[in-house]
Parts: C-alpha cells; structure tokens; sequence
C-alpha cells in the first residue's frame, strides 16, 4: 500500500463554471502512458501538444482537445503529468475527469489514481524541489491576489524575491556557524581565532541585512494581508459618511438622524495596491434602544480588533456640553488602545471656517481635518493610513510575503541577539553562541521550508483552490 502522498492524483485545474477552455489534469509518480493510451489512443510526444478525440472507455470522443504529456521530472510537480485542454464546460470537465479515475483503475500501477485535495499539485512541486515553501505560498498569494500591486510582488515572490533574500542570509549564517564550531573543536585558542576571522562583524553584517528584510518582509505581508480599519465616535459625527467617501460608493444608510447605523458595514478598498478593510460602525453612545445597544456592543469589539481605529469628531459640535461629554467617555474607554493604533479625524470641515479661526479649537498633533462630504483631506488621511499601518515604499520591487515568514524573520533576529550576547560577556561562552547560531539558522529555514512541520505545511497547503 503507497502512502497517500504518493498516490497518482487527478483534478479539474481550471475555475468552475463555463469557460473557453478548461484544464483537467494527472499528476503521478509511475509512468502515464498507459492512461494515455486509452484516452488519447496514442503516445505522445513529450511536452508537445496535440490534437484530438478524447475518448470514453466505449471509444466515444467526450471532447476533441489538446493533450499534452510532461513526463517526470519536468513537469510543474516534478511528477509524470497529464494534461487534457478541453471545452471549458463543467459537464464536460466532470466527464473528462471520471474518465481519467476510470482509465487509471484499469491500469494496475495507476489503480490508486484519486481526486487530488486543494494544493496538492503545489505541494507535490514543493516536495519534489521544484518550488520552495515560500514560493508555493506566493503560488495561491498569486491566485488570490485582490490588487495590481499584490499581483506583481506575489509573481516577484513566486520567481524567488524572498527565498533569494532568504537564501544569502543562510549562507551567512551557515558560514558563520562553521567557524563558531570549528573553533569549539580548539578552545584553548578560540577567542584569538574567532578574531582573526571577524565572526563578530559577520555576525553584525548578518543582522543589519535581516533587518533590511525583515523590513522589506514586512512590506510585503501588508500588501498581501491588508489593515483593518475601524471607523468609530459618537453618532452623527460622520462615519458612514467617510466610509462612502473612501469606497466612493454609497454602501451604508447616511441620514441626520444619530443613531442610524446599527450594524458593522465593511468593505475593502485600496491605498496605493495595499488593501484596507474598513469598517463602519453603530455611533458609540449610552442608549436605551435594544438594537442599537447591540450595535454598540459590536463597535467595541471591532475597535478591540481593529489595526488602526479612526476616531472621528464633529467639529460644528465642539463646546457642546454633551457632545463633549460624550467625546470624553469614549476617549476614556480608548485610552486601552495602543496610540499609535489611534488617528484622530475631524470632520465636517466645510461647514466649520469660523470655528476653525476660534482661538480655542487647537486639533491634537497628527489629527486630520476633513469634510466626508466635499472630500476635502481625504488625500491627507489615506497617507495617515498608509502611514499608521506602517507602508512606506521600497525602493526595490516588493514581494508579497505572509505574517508567518515575518514571524520567522524576528525568531531569528532574537537568536542572533542572543548569540552576541553570549560573546559580550566574560568569559564568552562559544557553546551558548553556536546553539543560538542553530536556532537562528532552524528559524530562517522555516521560510523556505527546509525545516517546517508536517502541520504547517498541512496548514499551507489546504487554502489553496482544488487543482492548484
Ligand atoms: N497549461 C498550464 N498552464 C499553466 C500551468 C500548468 O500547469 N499548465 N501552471 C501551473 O499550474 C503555471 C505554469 N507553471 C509551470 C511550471 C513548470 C512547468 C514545467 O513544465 N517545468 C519543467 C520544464 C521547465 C522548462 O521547460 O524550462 C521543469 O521544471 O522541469 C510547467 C508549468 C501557469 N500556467
Ligand atoms: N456638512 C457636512 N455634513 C456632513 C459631513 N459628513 C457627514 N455629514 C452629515 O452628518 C449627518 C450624519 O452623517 P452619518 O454619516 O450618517 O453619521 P454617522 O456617524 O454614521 O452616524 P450614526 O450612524 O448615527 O452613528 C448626515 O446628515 C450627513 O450628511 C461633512 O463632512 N460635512
Ligand atoms: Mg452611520
């Protein structure tokens, strides 16, 4: 009995749904000419493609498409694969691929043919060396990608933007740790010897580049993960108002009336490629209405989840006792959150020119004066959030990059820490300094996947779409 991840696999590689062409296809480690044989009737030429009848096992053609036979190992899962180009019908798709199962049962070798699961052509390309870990995650990063700008860094990644950073720090790494270790093997002249051959600038050129990165790293998870924004004050200051102006859409209720927005409306839209998902909210307010209690109770616990809360502020009601009050109260509650989570906004600008000439109305720094209804400062506040999340552009092209491998990037700067620690102090301790120098190393290779467990890569692999 083969373990599943050598059983042959076969899916439909194309979107469901009607389409011009559609894809079906094998991926298997035995040999599939004998499964080409009885559905194309025919071998085929390596890597060429060829027209003609697809046949049902009673000889019928189900479709006249272009077939083409990859064989191992240069196909993408480095595997013998098939392919079978079709009418993009789902009908016909359906029947193209229970014919491949059933042509693969009739072939002793191949009688373990099965529908593959969501990534496991990718995974196989990963397990068989064609594709690092990094570089299968850009593969669905691709595929899912929601902005132009998330499409490119994903392609970057998927050609090695990463794994290439990746790899130069392991070398660095890799050839540091070889003389910490050597050096262990002499003690009696260690520090002498670790001098000569400057393992401490190496080591410090080594965390200067992660850092470089980690930071490009980091870019690249926020085009790929995009910001929760929450748009959060009292009712009537404007939020579904500036939730309209930002998405340029009418997506929530806007009235005079506070109180109108009940429930979380949300939409994503984009800043310079990086995606925002903005949420408005119920007004926060004491209230004796049940539903708007409800709604209230949620704003909360969206600003609780919240990358960057806008607070937003009326500014034709400032001095108005209670609508002070009301600011104070929720500014109180939001002292728990993290300020520089916090933008403060002051709307309603076009209605304000002589409040804004009133000696006493001082906007705190970083605050952003708007009007949701003109549009004024809209422009000012997209670049205080692209700058409260943390975007900056690089100057070299971006790569989509994922929380984990950011994650992974600051486990290894830590060891490296630590491992300089170890040598800063008397008298250095050489054995302490070479395990952090491992730790580092084990971390980096997460990323790539030199070393990851069988549970992550499970993880990785199931978000993807079947066929992929
Ligand atoms: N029809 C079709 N289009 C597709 C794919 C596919 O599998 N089929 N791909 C995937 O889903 C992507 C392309 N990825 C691929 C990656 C490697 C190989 C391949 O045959 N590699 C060989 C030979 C390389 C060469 O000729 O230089 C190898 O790695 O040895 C094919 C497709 C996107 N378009
Ligand atoms: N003059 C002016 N009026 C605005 C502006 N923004 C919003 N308003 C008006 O303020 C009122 C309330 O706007 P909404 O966007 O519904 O306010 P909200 O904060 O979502 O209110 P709730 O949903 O009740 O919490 C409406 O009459 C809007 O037309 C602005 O920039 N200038
Ligand atoms: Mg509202």
């Amino acid at each position: 009995m083969l373990a599943r991840h050598q059983d042959p696999i076969a899916a439909i590689a194309t979107a469901p749904g009607r389409g011009a062409v559609g894809i079906v296809r094998v991926s298997s480690a035995q040999d599939l000419t004998p499964l080409i044989e009885q559905i194309c009737g025919r071998a085929l030429r390596p890597r060429e493609a060829h027209y003609l009848p697809l046949r049902a096992a009673n000889g019928d053609a189900i479709d006249h498409g272009l077939a083409l036979h990859f064989p191992a190992p240069h196909s993408y899962t480095g595997e013998h694969v098939l392919e079978l180009q079709a009418h993009g019908g789902p009908v016909v798709l359906q029947l193209l691929l229970a014919r491949c199962l059933e042509a693969g049962a009739a072939v002793d070798a191949l009688r373990h043919l099965r529908l593959a699961e969501p990534g496991e052509f990718t995974q196989r390309a990963f397990l068989n060396g064609k594709l690092d870990l990094a570089q299968a995650e850009a593969v669905s990063d691709l595929i899912d990608a929601s902005t132009e700008a998330a499409a490119r860094s994903a392609s970057r990644a998927l050609s090695g933007a990463l794994s290439t950073e990746v790899g130069e720090l392991r070398d660095g790494l890799i050839n540091l740790r070889m003389l910490v270790e050597a050096t262990l093997d002499f003690p009696e002249e260690e520090i002498d010897f670790l001098q000569q051959a400057d393992a401490l600038g190496k080591l410090r050129r080594i965390q200067a580049r992660l850092e470089h990165v980690l930071d490009r790293t980091r870019q690249g998870a926020l085009l790929r993960e995009g910001i929760k924004v929450v748009l959060a004050g009292q009712p009537n200051v404007g939020k579904s108002s500036l939730l309209n102006a930002l998405a340029g859409a009418e997506l929530a209720i806007v009235t005079p009336i506070p109180g109108t927005t009940r429930d979380k409306v949300s939409q994503t839209i984009q800043i310079e490629g990086v995606p925002l998902h903005i949420t408005d909210t119920a007004g926060l307010r004491e209230t004796s209405d049940e539903v708007e209690r409800i709604g209230v109770a949620r704003s909360w616990d969206a600003i609780a989840e919240a990358d960057v809360v806008l607070f937003l502020h009326d500014l034709t009601r400032i001095g108005e006792t209670a609508y002070e009050a009301g600011d104070a109260e929720i500014r109180e509650r939001l002292a728990r959150v993290d300020p520089t989570r916090l933008l403060q906004v002051y709307n309603k600008a076009d209605t304000s020119a002589e409040l804004r000439t009133r000696q006493d109305l001082t906007l705190p720094e970083g605050a952003v004066q708007l009007s949701a209804k003109t549009g004024a400062g809209l422009a000012e506040l997209r670049r205080e959030l692209l700058a409260h999340a943390g975007w900056h552009a690089v100057p070299e092209g971006l790569f989509i990059a994922r929380e984990r491998h950011v994650q992974a990037l600051r486990r290894t700067a830590e060891h490296l820490a630590l491992a300089l620690a170890q040598v800063e102090v008397e008298p250095p301790a050489l054995d302490l300094m070479a395990e952090e120098l491992r730790l580092a190393h084990d971390a980096l290779g997460e990323i790539t996947g030199a070393f990851s467990a069988d549970d992550l890569l499970g993880e990785i692999f199931s978000r993807f779409c079947i066929g992929k």
